[in-house]
């Protein structure tokens, strides 16, 4: 967690039974409306990250591109769009994944980044970290490092950034939320 965590949790609202029943839903739009707060989030990434020779940031499609654009910004690197499948024109290498509601698949451009590049792979939340681990693979099949993969929310009684660790990278989540909070 950020020394701005709790911070940055107090700014997220939950809105229950969204987009469907039993779904808390963790809503950033708060924490972007409030220009402190979203320095801070932006500060805390660019603080981790500005002495690990980061060349790219890849953010995931929609959400991550929020903050992964800054981040880059920040950081001099490039930024990658992971995107939802057929929105990238050019060749794309794709994986599919289960989400907590749902089913998608994320594509990358296969020419995104040199191989070797050093990355850190950039979503707003991690639930059941399918959408986080299908990008990080998209990354590892391309030749890029993963760095790290880092997140505003982890929700980790959904075992997602468990999951991500069991499979060998290191995650970094601003803050989390149990299901009753
Ligand atoms: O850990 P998981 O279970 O995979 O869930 C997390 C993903 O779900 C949400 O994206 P969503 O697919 O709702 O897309 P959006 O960013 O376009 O709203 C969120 O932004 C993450 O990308
Ligand atoms: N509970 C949740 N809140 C916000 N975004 C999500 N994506 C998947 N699960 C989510």
């Amino acid at each position: 967690m950020s020394i701005y965590g709790d911070y940055i949790k107090s700014v997220i609202r939950t809105v229950p039974d969204w987009p469907q029943a039993g779904v808390n839903f963790r809503d950033i739009t708060p924490l972007l409306q409030n220009s402190a707060a979203f320095r801070k989030l932006i500060d805390s990434f660019v603080h981790r990250y500005q002495e690990l020779e980061v060349d790219a940031v890849a953010a995931i499609d929609a959400r991550g591109f929020i903050i992964g654009a800054p981040l880059a910004y920040e950081l001099g690197c490039s930024f990658v769009p992971v995107r939802k499948k057929g929105k990238l024109p050019f060749k794309t290498i794709s994986e599919t994944y289960s989400l907590e509601y749902g089913e998608s698949s994320v594509e990358l451009h296969s020419d995104a980044f040199q191989k070797g590049d050093r990355i850190v792979v950039m979503d707003d939340l991690i639930a059941t970290g399918g959408t986080m681990l299908a990008a990080a693979k998209l990354i590892q099949r391309s030749g890029g490092h993963v760095v790290e993969t880092a997140t505003i929310v982890d929700l980790p009684e959904l075992g997602g950034s468990e999951k991500i660790r069991q499979s060998g990278h290191n995650v970094f989540a601003v803050c989390s939320f149990l299901e009753n909070e």
